[in-house]
Parts: C-alpha cells; sequence; structure tokens
C-alpha cells in the first residue's frame, strides 16, 4: 500500500497552511476536488456582500461611487492581486471576464506589432481563448492564426511557428484537462526573443503556484477557481508597464476614456492601466473577491505550491495503488515540478464513474472525452481527504456502481 490513512492524518497536523481550511465554508461530508473550477467561499463572503449592499448601496445609494471606491475597484482589487502573479501596482485591472480580457490584451498585441498578421494559439487551451481569438481576428481581417496542436511537445511546436510574421502568443500556463504546467520564463523569453508579444492565460494556475509575469507582455486569468472570488467573480488583465503609454484594446469602453465624465464625442485612452477598463464594474461581484483576497494577502504562496504538489502526488500513488485493475490512465505529467494542481485520469465510463463518485460525496469532475478530472486547492484540502477520495473511486470501479442508469444521463454544466 502507498500510505496509510493514519499516515495521512499524520500529514495533516503537521501541515503548515493547515489553519486556512477553518477560513472556508464546505458542506459537511463533501470532499470538494473542484476548486480548480469554482473555488470554496471564504466564511467572510456572505457579510461582505451583506455589507456592500446595505451600507453602500442602501446607505450611500448613488454616493457609493465616490465614497464607497466603487469606481476605483477594477485598480484597487487589481493592485490587490498583483503579488499573486509576481507584478506590482498600477500594472493589473479587474474587470468583466476572462473571455472579454483575451479579446484586450490579444487586440492591444496586435495594435504594438502593427506589421505581423499571425496570431499563435495553441489547440489544447480552455476552447474560448481559442474562440475569442477567432472572433477578433474575423473583424479585424488581415489576420491568420497559427495552431499549436494538443499534444505537441511545445518547444518544437514553437520552433515550427515562430516567425517574423508572428506578433504575439497565447498560451495557459497550465492545462485545463491534463495539468501540464509550462516554464512562463523560458517560453516568454523565447517568444520575445522572436520580436512577438506573450500573452499568458493564469486561470489554472493563480492562487495555485507562485507566479512571475513580471516579463510577460500581458496575462489575463479568471478570480474564481484558486483565488476563491465565487461565482461569475470578475477576471483580471495584466499590462506589462513597458506597454503601457502605448497599448490601446479595441473595447474602448467609457471607463477607460481619459476623461470619462467630460463626455466627449471621441474615445481618448486614460494614462497607464486605467486604459484597460471598459465600462460600469461589477460591483456587487468585487465583494466576495475582496473577501478572499483578505485571506490571500496572508498566504505564502511557497507552501501552497509545495502542499499541492505533495496532494497531487499523493493522489496519483494512491489511485494507481487502489484502482490498478480497473483501467484509469494517468493523463497529467508524473513530475509534480510540470504539473499544475490538478490531476486527470481518463477511462472510456469517465462520465457515469465521475457522476457516482460525486454521489459519494467526493467532488470531481469530467472533462470531453473522457477525462476524469481532480483539482486540489491547497488552502482547504487534506491530505486524509486525498486518501478518502482515492478510495472511494476505488470502490466505485470495484462496485461497478457507475453502471447505474442515473449516471448515464449528461447534465448540461460538467
Ligand atoms: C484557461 C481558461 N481560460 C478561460 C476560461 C473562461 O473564462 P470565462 O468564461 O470566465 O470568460 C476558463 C474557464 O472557464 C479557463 O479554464
Ligand atoms: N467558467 C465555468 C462556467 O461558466 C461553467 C462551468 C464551468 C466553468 C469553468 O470555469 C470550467 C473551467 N474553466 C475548466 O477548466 O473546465
Amino acid at each position: 500500500m502507498a500510505i496509510s490513512r493514519a499516515e495521512c492524518l499524520a500529514l495533516d497536523v503537521d501541515d503548515p497552511i493547515k489553519h486556512f481550511r477553518d477560513e472556508f465554508v464546505l458542506p459537511d461530508g463533501t470532499i470538494y476536488l473542484v476548486g480548480n473550477s469554482l473555488g470554496a467561499p471564504p466564511r467572510t463572503t456572505m457579510a461582505a456582500v451583506t455589507r456592500t449592499v446595505e451600507e453602500e448601496w442602501a446607505g450611500r445609494l448613488v454616493g457609493g461611487w465616490n465614497v464607497s471606491g466603487w469606481y476605483d475597484l477594477p485598480l484597487t482589487t487589481g493592485d490587490r492581486l498583483a503579488p499573486l502573479i509576481g507584478v506590482g501596482p498600477g500594472q493589473v485591472v479587474v474587470g468583466e471576464s476572462t473571455s472579454i480580457a483575451i479579446v484586450k490584451a490579444v487586440s492591444a498585441a496586435l495594435g504594438l506589432r502593427p506589421d505581423r498578421r499571425v496570431i499563435i494559439s495553441d489547440l489544447a487551451s480552455f476552447p474560448t481563448d481559442r474562440y475569442m481569438v477567432e472572433g477578433l481576428a474575423k473583424a479585424l481581417g488581415g489576420y491568420e492564426i497559427r495552431d499549436l496542436r494538443d499534444g505537441e511537445d511545445l518547444g518544437e511546436a514553437l520552433s515550427g511557428a515562430l516567425s517574423d510574421e508572428v506578433a504575439c502568443v497565447l498560451l495557459s500556463q497550465v492545462d485545463y484537462r491534463t495539468g501540464a504546467r509550462h516554464d512562463t520564463a523560458a517560453v516568454t523569453a523565447r517568444v520575445q526573443a522572436s520580436g512577438a508579444l506573450m500573452i499568458w492565460d493564469l486561470c489554472h494556475s493563480a492562487g495555485a503556484m507562485q507566479v512571475d509575469m513580471s516579463e510577460a507582455d500581458f496575462a489575463v486569468g479568471c478570480t474564481y477557481k484558486y483565488l476563491n472570488g465565487g461565482p461569475g467573480a470578475p477576471a483580471f488583465i495584466y499590462v506589462h508597464p513597458r506597454h503601457q503609454a502605448e497599448a490601446e484594446h479595441m473595447l474602448t469602453g467609457w471607463h477607460g476614456h481619459a476623461a470619462p465624465f467630460a463626455f466627449e464625442p471621441g474615445f481618448r485612452p486614460a494614462d497607464g492601466i486605467r486604459r484597460f477598463t471598459v465600462s460600469t464594474p461589477h460591483v456587487l461581484s468585487y465583494a466576495p473577491l475582496n473577501a478572499a483576497l483578505d485571506i490571500w494577502e496572508r498566504v505564502d504562496l511557497a507552501a501552497v505550491r509545495a502542499k499541492s504538489m505533495a496532494l497531487t502526488s499523493l493522489f496519483i500513488d494512491l489511485v494507481e495503488d487502489f484502482c490498478a485493475p480497473y483501467g484509469l490512465t494517468l493523463i497529467s505529467p508524473r513530475d509534480p515540478e510540470r504539473r499544475g494542481s490538478q490531476v486527470g485520469f481518463s477511462h472510456p465510463e469517465g462520465y457515469p464513474i465521475m457522476r457516482a463518485l460525486i454521489d459519494r460525496g467526493v467532488h470531481g469532475d469530467f472533462r470531453a472525452p473522457d477525462v476524469l478530472r481532480f483539482g486540489f486547492a491547497p488552502l482547504y484540502i487534506r491530505f486524509a481527504d486525498v486518501y478518502d477520495a482515492a478510495a472511494t473511486l476505488a470502490e466505485v470501479l470495484e462496485k461497478e456502481h457507475w453502471r447505474d442508469e442515473r449516471y448515464q444521463q449528461r447534465l448540461a454544466v460538467t
């Protein structure tokens, strides 16, 4: 046996960041391995939302824009988030969704490289990234999208794809399906050496590990996964200071205007990162995110990463030990350095297996065509949870619970 449950309990006792679990609300009897899709709520979330509604909205009405700092929420929240991606104040704004942030980043990058007409995208990325690039290229006209293929070695793929025609490269630091993690410093340097600009999607890395975007040109990401900002929480965009005076994106809404309340007829971009805001911020959505950032301010990301690697390695060992006869195939890198904070196994009956597992209190998710995906948010997942999840998965497979008819029907959201 890889390790006993008692040994896992001992690991929990020695865990230097175990105290953070008490700061989150998790239903009893649930092992929540989907924090990589939607993080759990901090205990302070409910009070933060109530405060925003009662004190700021009901108490101050429209005065909230000035007095409660609503107008500047994209910038003030961006400054709080910046250290989590290794950058400084005045470099990040928070607002809209990641898909919209991709349009801002890519359109700004194309404007900075007007003589280059190729955008490199990765077919392994979460599809919305490619979809947004596709719409953008179609709207602008005259651009070619050069796709890296799923499963290709990134170094070799980039060798074939980079040229003096390439304006920008959009990649995810961590693959949403396999959890494979790229070396952002090396890839950024390589892309920039070719004269192109590097844009990172950090959806699956922000809050799961130390991230250093200080050399990247742009980065985007969501705040509802490891960062615990809540369903539909606003996304972030980082713009390197060297580009801020020149970079102009195509979503020229009035909040990004140099003088929004002058109501001028034409668009003039604001100075600095403010030009990357678009329009009225979703004020109520910033309350849970700022409650989560109160926690993140106290978190040592090196400790998060160390625990993340230990949790994911333990899960792989236990699943391979307990489930050996049942046809699961690991699709995540075995080397923890090359993984994010999630583990994927493929199985032809992946969908009903995941439904049966969720019914038994272990929540992972399924990604087409055949991937059982498990995310490990180190602030609230315990080593004993990992043990129990692997044991429950083994039981579902051994007893073939997944054959139950009700697990075959597909839900709208998987
Ligand atoms: C890597 C990645 N990029 C983008 C998104 C989509 O972001 P949104 O729907 O918030 O625009 C997701 C997840 O939904 C994702 O995993
Ligand atoms: N953003 C999501 C949504 O609107 C509905 C359901 C799931 C999501 C997710 O975030 C999924 C996630 N990006 C993934 O990696 O699959």
